[in-house]
């Protein structure tokens, strides 16, 4: 009775894993899904696409480990964030596509909140900047897109939901309408310091409350799964967005401990305990998964194209039969030979937050090949990671705390040896990989146990963290500084117009 199952639900794949008390994985399932894109800079999901493939994969690890749901002691669920779904309570059926965390079509509307000088307030009161990256204005969008959306809004009809809500509420039968604290930090809408939803941003954004989940801490209840999904009823009793709960399955618990997760995006988060801490470095503060109901914050950077730039090199160049075959084709060459690729396919994020720069591939020369392109886009995702830990490590300065010691990585790009050496040689730290890279899995099966009395408390969990390997870095720092200015030259030529 002591496994859990921790639902994944990422922005290139559903995942499903179950976990011994221990932290070791008993069985995983895992289902790609369609990633549309209907204008340039625009990325959509099927909300329902998302949900089958979802109950797919937990059914399929369930099996798989051969357990059954009276097996499993709670449900934690994690998930891509910001990425908007708004749906019929009553026949539960999406009005639209999901719009992703990376689509852009809101600059428009952002860039006039932005003339208005109202940064300071928003950020004052959610941590974050206004860019379409957040889920407020792409709510918005929908209501105004959709003929009649608003109004049956107002009446209550519709619900607003990020991955996390629709999952619960397809899980318990539309029984729970609800999200935790680390979603709604990122909705753009939420009050971080007071835990609540804010009615001048609401204003602002012509967002009807009617259409709010009721926001809980990440470890606790939050409804049973129906027998019909899993073969009998099982508590949720964890849920966190990705990257908190990633923090929290890297057990970075203290303020000053940091990870950086290399997904389809990559995202670096340092824990600032219950400091609200804003940066000045381009760095948002989000709140960080909570086990009670007072607020604790990160100071976060998203890199919105990190592994999504090797999918291009598979599905866009097909240059690669699968994203793991990256490594063997970059490590064919030395180095990229003077090839530099800003990935910005979608805008560039922390810290730049330059919505409307595109992707660009610099230094071509004659010699070069696929492998220094490979190579190159390798380099490009340390680059970015950088770029964020420089701003961190600027602000906790500011801040007086002590510079960062080491950075845990995990996410589906941290298996790549090369991506990691290259990443501790230009920041200058130990990049740390532990033994469960599944950290944000891990992190909603952490919450998820915490609240159903399989872990006693987070010192448990601080001592089930194992490292794997340790990458030391390696060349001189002015090496590393040279490199990093001919980055910052790049990244200035995509975002010079
Ligand atoms: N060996 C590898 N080297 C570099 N990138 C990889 C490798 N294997 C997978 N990836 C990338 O990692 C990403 C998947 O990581 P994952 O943590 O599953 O992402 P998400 O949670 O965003 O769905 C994909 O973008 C994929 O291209
Ligand atoms: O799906 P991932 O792991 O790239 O994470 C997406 C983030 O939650 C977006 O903010």
């Amino acid at each position: 009775m002591s496994y859990l199952l921790a639902l994944d639900q990422g922005t290139s794949s559903s995942r499903a894993i179950v976990f011994e008390r221990s932290g070791r994985i008993v069985a995983m399932a895992q289902q790609e899904f369609a990633q549309h894109f209907p204008q340039p800079g625009w990325v959509e999901h099927d909300a329902l696409e998302i949900w089958q493939s979802q109950r797919a994969t937990a059914q399929a690890a369930l099996r798989q480990a051969d357990l059954r749901a009276a097996d499993i002691a709670a449900v934690g669920i994690t998930n891509q964030r910001e990425t908007t779904v708004l749906w019929d309570r009553q026949t539960g059926q999406p009005l639209h596509r999901a719009i992703v965390w990376q689509d852009r079509r809101t600059e428009p509307f952002c860039a006039q909140l932005r003339a208005q000088d109202l940064t300071p307030m928003v950020r004052a009161k959610t941590g974050l900047l206004i860019d379409p990256y957040f889920s407020g204005t792409k709510l918005k969008w929908l209501l105004d897109h959709i003929p009649g959306a608003r109004a049956r809004a107002e009446r209550g009809e519709l619900a607003f939901g990020t991955i996390d809500s629709w999952l619960i509420w397809n899980l318990t039968g539309g029984a729970v309408h609800a999200t935790d604290v680390s979603n709604a930090s990122r909705t753009l809408l939420f009050d971080v310091q007071r835990n609540r939803w804010d009615e001048e941003l609401l204003a602002l954004m012509e967002i009807p409350p009617a259409l709010l989940p009721e926001v809980r801490p990440s470890s606790g209840d939050f409804g049973r799964v129906m027998a019909a999904h899993l073969g009998g009823e099982i508590a949720i009793g964890g849920v966190a967005g990705d990257q908190q709960a990633a923090l929290f399955g890297q057990a970075c618990f203290q303020p000053g401990m940091a990870k950086n997760t290399y997904g389809t995006g990559c995202f670096m988060l340092m824990h600032t305990g219950r400091q609200f801490q804003t940066s000045a470095n381009g760095l948002i503060n989000t709140s960080a998964a909570q086990t009670t109901a007072s607020p604790e914050f990160a100071l976060e950077g998203s890199v919105f194209v990190g592994g999504a730039v090797v999918q291009w090199l598979r599905d866009g160049l097909q240059i690669i039969p699968n994203s793991g075959a990256v490594q063997s084709l970059a490590e064919s060459v030395p180095d990229a030979g003077g090839v530099m690729f800003v990935p910005a396919f979608t805008g560039l994020g922390a810290p730049y937050w330059r919505a409307e720069a595109r992707g660009a591939i610099l230094g071509l020369s004659r010699g070069s090949t696929q492998a220094h392109i490979a190579r190159a886009a390798i380099e490009s995702i340390a680059f970015q990671s950088a770029a964020l830990l420089q701003a961190m490590s600027r602000d906790a300065h500011a801040a007086g705390s002590a510079p960062l010691q080491e950075l845990r990585v995990d996410g589906g790009a941290c298996v790549n040896d090369l991506l990691m050496q290259f990443q501790a040689d230009l920041l200058g730290i130990a990049v740390v990989r532990p033994r469960v890279i599944e950290t944000t899995a891990l992190g909603a099966a952490y919450l998820a146990g915490l609240s159903c009395g399989v872990y006693a408390g987070l010192d448990e969990l601080s001592a089930q963290w194992q490292a794997e390997r340790r990458f030391e870095p390696s060349g001189n720092r002015a090496q590393a500084a040279e490199r990093m200015a001919a980055w910052e030259h790049a990244v200035r030529q995509v975002t010079a117009a």
